[in-house]
């Protein structure tokens, strides 16, 4: 009796001892792991309204609560795209511009739950359409401005601002969103430069390898600790669908010369043959862009000519690459390095290259491939796409001859580097275009220096925890035995 009442005095408290510390050690390893869980992540929202010449957009965007510094961390959780056309379209009834928004601000008090809507900061940004109004009438585009500010300041978000942006930090926040979005920014090395082509404007962005001639062109940033130095210039009227007035207008000059009939036919060999329609100088040629070129008649007939080469002749007309007075120039006497590097080519660059299959492919056949599609005749071409929104469909041809043309005559890619251009729509879940990076930036959401590292990622922390606990159940068996011999020595002694 003695003997078994000394094993189990021994044993019992032991057993009692190792069971609540393993229990102990269990449940503190659970509660650890438990709180780490990214499943059961807090997010946090931002809201940023791209008023572009053509239409809004509204992006959301999401990113974990705790982990606001890290690279990459933010991605687009939704887009809605507003109905009708740009905000500076209502520059007759700017009321319009404000209501306007309503479908898609209500979609995003959906999207976000409701106790974030608070601390959701909201911000409208407006681009190539808003800088033409207000170049030709100031009072309107301040008018619509207002507008769109009550009508933001009215939804349960945080308000911060309605305004212009300018073309160069449409062009720098662009550049930020693809290099944020591809995780370039935290290496010293490889970024990747944007090229940005909208209804009215056209922004070219990258880190060059020489000297950046004119103090315009020039943007610096430091981020996560790294600096950038970074050349950008944004053309006004050189959005593809000003470009398409512009190149328009200088036929139609020719044309009201050579024939005094009304109403006067505009030739234009960037439409298909076949193509032909009936339209309006005032409704057409409408825009500061084109001011000096009205002709005096008022009616014209579009008709398509289908002739490629020609095409891209008439479309040279519109860059001037005379009277650079720096080393070198892109166009219009403005300065620019040679491209350097890979490129990211959204927006309207991505739209019209991928509707035609021409987003891969050497810059040969390229050219061959679009020469070709310029010469279908129209009804054709109906008849293959007959889902397509007619006015998309008939610019095409243009659309992609002038990107060609921007690219090679103006911003002088050649066939070697062509390959170097990525035409990109997303990058990830998150669309690639200025917005990102503006609201990055006003969020402060990326540090000038580096943030601390954390101690250990997530799955390093998991990883840690189990060999921790694995140790620990060791070390109990460890003791286990100890005990147990020693239990045992003790009995032998005894007997
Ligand atoms: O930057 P700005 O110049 O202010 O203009 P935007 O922001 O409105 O310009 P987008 O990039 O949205 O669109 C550029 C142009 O491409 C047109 N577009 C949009 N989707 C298209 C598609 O699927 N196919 C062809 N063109 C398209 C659109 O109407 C514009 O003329
Ligand atoms: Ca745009």
């Amino acid at each position: 009796m003695d003997e078994q009442g000394g094993k189990n005095s021994w044993n019992r408290p032991v057993a009692i001892f190792l069971a609540v510390i393993a229990a102990v050690i269990i449940i503190m390893v659970a509660i650890s792991v438990v709180q780490n869980k990214p499943l059961h992540q807090k997010y946090k929202y931002g809201i940023v309204l791209d008023a572009g010449s053509s239409h809004t957009s509204v992006f959301i965007y999401e990113w974990p609560a705790e982990k606001e510094n890290n690279t990459g961390m933010v991605r687009q959780k939704h887009t809605c795209n507003v109905k009708g056309k740009g905000i500076s379209s209502y520059s007759a009834n700017p009321q319009g511009a404000g209501a306007s928004l309503y479908e898609c601000m209500e979609e995003a008090k959906q999207k976000i739950p409701a106790h974030r809507h608070p601390e959701t900061p909201v911000y409208l940004g407006a681009t190539a359409g808003m800088r033409l109004l207000r170049m030709e009438d100031e009072k309107a585009s301040d008018k619509v401005l207002a507008s769109v500010a009550q009508s933001l300041k009215s939804y349960p978000f945080s308000y911060r601002g309605a305004r212009i942006i300018s073309g160069q930090e449409e062009g720098a926040f662009g550049w930020i969103t693809v290099n944020y979005l591809s995780e370039n920014l935290r290496k010293p090395t490889g970024t990747l430069g944007a090229l940005d082509l909208g209804g009215a404007s056209t922004q070219i962005t990258f880190v060059p390898q020489q000297n950046i001639e004119s103090k315009d062109n020039s943007i610096d940033f430091r981020l996560y600790g790294n600096d950038y130095h970074l050349y950008t210039h944004s053309f006004l009227c050189y959005g593809k669908d000003q470009a398409l007035k512009i190149s328009m207008s200088k036929i139609l000059e020719s044309a009201n010369e050579a024939s005094k009939t009304d109403p006067i036919e505009l030739r234009d060999p960037c439409f298909h043959p076949g193509y032909n329609d009936s339209k309006t100088v005032s409704s057409f040629f409408n825009s500061p862009c084109v001011k000096e070129a009205k002709p005096a008649n008022e009616n014209f007939v579009h008709v398509g000519l289908g002739n490629w080469s020609q095409c891209q002749q008439s479309i040279r007309k519109i860059f001037n690459t005379g009277n650079c007075l720096y080393t070198r120039c892109s166009f219009n006497g403005v300065f620019q390095p040679s491209v350097y590097g890979d490129f990211g080519a959204f927006s309207a660059f991505f739209f019209v290259m991928d509707f035609l299959n021409l987003t891969s492919g050497t810059l040969t056949t390229t050219k061959k491939k679009l020469e070709a599609y310029c010469s279908t005749p129209w009804d054709q071409i109906v008849k293959n796409h007959p889902q397509v929104y007619k006015k998309y469909l008939s610019e095409y041809c243009f659309s992609a001859t002038y990107i060609l043309t921007l690219l090679e005559d103006g911003y002088n890619f050649t066939s070697d580097n062509w390959k170097d251009i990525r035409f990109i729509k997303k990058i990830g879940d998150s669309d690639a275009g200025w917005t990102l990076g503006y609201m990055l930036n006003l969020t402060n959401m990326i540090p000038a220096e580096a943030p601390d590292t954390p101690l250990m990622p997530y799955e390093g922390y998991v990883t840690f925890i189990i060999l921790f606990l694995l140790l620990i159940l060791f070390l109990l068996v460890l003791v286990y035995f100890y005990f147990h011999r020693s239990t045992r020595t003790a009995q032998k002694d005894i007997i």
